[in-house]
């Protein structure tokens, strides 16, 4: 068997593999990444950027419908899916197959698997075997896969997952949605707007964004049944059909909804499947759980980032998460300290900020009060109506949203912020600088937010608040 020694091996070139790659060899290490699929990972192709694409339009329509004098034109579904095809350069890697070459890095195509310490398979498409060694780390960047819950008839409906509705060249009519979390109302909401006249989410739970604060689900369920979609909580799935056409969702309170598609969106798990964690003394099954530094404990040369780690499913914390490792990886290969602030992942655990591109947006970052009153923090908080903000009432006639604060009273710093509204995707920074650099309240009160923005919500938060 063929074998190469590199200095770093990277398996999986999504956003996560890719930006470890860019780090070791910033940091002047050699680095081969492997990728059995496209070059950019699920972000690129099936989940961040076509999603989005296909969502602006309903975004963009919803705005103009508020602005009186303007008129608002039928919405083509060809052209909305020609710009997703856009911006998924029609499911070709080339840009960024050249963006790792350059750095330069190898990029391997073919699947890998750790085969024992610091060594790796590589098995390509015409089943070749490439042995690579690692002379200092083996970095697992594999993302993570839908699941599929196991109700009868479901796997045999062949029911959408989430890159099929990405991917979707053909609307269906009727949709229904089984899950109430974030592909559910994304993916939801957009295919209502492309055409999908009947479309009915199926929620578990008593609202939607189960993990965020629950004003902004509310929020969320009004404006979507507002549009015409049925959002039904507390709904239990027990069984579906499919013989031919359409698809048959039985639930629990005996009845049942015909549909052309069924999106199943109730969450990922790791890719660990094949991964060979049990060559290295691992188990096989859950996340692969990191330190701080993104080492996996007790295998001094093996890391993971990205959603194969567990520690939030978002592409710009695993961008975060590749450059700690990629920078980790660098010191301890050139003997420098490893133990720098910079060096350290603080910012997963305090709660990832986030925007759900609904309409209304949703974001958040920081805990959630419930989170912070679990944390055991003094907790206070304060809400406000973002409709009363100027900035606000201005960008279109009854613009509807809400902001709440969640406040460390012992230390009076902010915890969390979550706004949800139209528009409201642009705030989240500010959100996020104050609760990484808690700053402190009376500090914040001289950061004045200019007038008519929407960013004056933060002045009414913090008078609120007494200051
Ligand atoms: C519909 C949808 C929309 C989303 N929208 C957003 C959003 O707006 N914002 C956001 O922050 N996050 C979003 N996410 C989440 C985001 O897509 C993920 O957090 C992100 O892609 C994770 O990056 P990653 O590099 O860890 O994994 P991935 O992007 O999954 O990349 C992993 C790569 O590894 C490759 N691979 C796997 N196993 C092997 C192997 N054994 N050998 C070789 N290669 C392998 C895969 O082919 C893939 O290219 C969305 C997710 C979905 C499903
Ligand atoms: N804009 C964004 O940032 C964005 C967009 C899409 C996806 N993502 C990421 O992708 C990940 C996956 O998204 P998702 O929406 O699939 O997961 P999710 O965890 O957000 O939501 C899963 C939903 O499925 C429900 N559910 C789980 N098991 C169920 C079952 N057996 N029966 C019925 N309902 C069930 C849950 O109650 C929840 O409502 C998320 O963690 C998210 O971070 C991010």
């Amino acid at each position: 068997m063929q074998s190469t020694d590199v200095d770093v091996i990277v398996i999986g070139a999504g956003p996560a593999g890719e930006n470890v790659a860019g780090r070791v060899v910033r940091g002047g290490l050699s680095c081969a990444v492997v990728e059995e699929h496209l070059a950019g990972g699920e972000c690129s192709y099936y989940a961040c950027i076509p999603s989005k694409a296909l969502l602006r339009p309903m975004e963009l329509a919803a705005e103009v419908r508020r602005v009186p004098g303007l008129e608002l034109g039928p919405v083509d579904p060809a052209a909305v899916l020609a710009r997703r095809d856009e911006a998924v350069s029609g499911l070709n890697d080339g840009g960024q197959v050249d963006w790792i070459e350059k750095l330069p890095a190898t990029l391997l195509r073919g699947r890998g698997r750790l085969a024992g310490p610091r060594l790796v398979d590589v098995t390509a498409l015409d089943g070749t075997v490439t042995r690579l060694r690692a002379r200092h780390a083996v970095v697992l960047a594999t993302g993570s896969v839908p699941v599929l819950p196991p109700v009868p008839g479901l796997a045999e409906a062949r029911p959408w997952l989430s890159r099929d509705a990405t991917t979707v060249r053909r609307v269906p009519a009727r949709l229904a949605v089984l899950g109430g979390g974030v592909v559910a109302c994304e993916m939801g909401q957009a295919l209502h707007a492309l055409g999908a006249r009947e479309t009915t989410l199926l929620v578990r739970g008593s609202g939607l964004l189960g993990r965020m604060e629950p004003f902004a689900g509310d929020l969320l369920a009004d404006s979507m049944r507002a549009a015409g979609i049925d959002v039904r909580l507390g709904a239990e799935v027990t069984r579906v059909e499919r013989d031919a056409d359409p698809v048959v969702v039985h639930l629990a309170d005996g009845s049942a909804i015909e549909a052309d598609e069924l999106l199943v969106a109730t969450g990922r798990r790791p890719a660990v499947d094949d991964l060979g964690l049990e060559a290295v003394g691992l188990a096989d099954g859950g996340p692969v759980r990191v330190d701080d530094s993104m080492r996996v404990p007790g295998v001094d040369w093996l890391y993971a980032v990205g959603d194969l780690n567990g520690r939030n499913l978002l592409t710009h914390m695993g961008k975060y998460q590749a450059r700690v490792c990629g920078d980790v990886v660098v010191a301890r290969a050139k003997g420098r300290p490893d133990d720098l602030p910079a060096l350290r992942d603080t910012s997963d655990g305090r709660g990832a900020p986030q925007v759900v591109f609904t309409d209304p947006q949703v974001c958040a970052v920081g805990r959630t009060e419930h989170a912070a009153r679990a944390d055991g923090f003094d907790v206070r908080t304060v809400e406000y109506d973002l409709g009363r903000v100027s900035g606000a009432y201005l960008r279109g006639d009854g613009y509807t949203g809400r902001a709440k604060a969640v406040i460390d009273e012992r230390r009076r710093v902010l915890l969390g912020v979550t706004f949800a509204g139209p528009a409201v995707a642009e705030l989240l920074h500010a959100a996020t600088v104050a609760v990484t650099a808690e700053v402190p309240l009376d500090t914040l009160w001289h950061a004045v937010p200019a007038f008519p923005t929407v960013s004056e919500i933060w002045l009414r938060l913090l008078e609120e608040y007494g200051l």
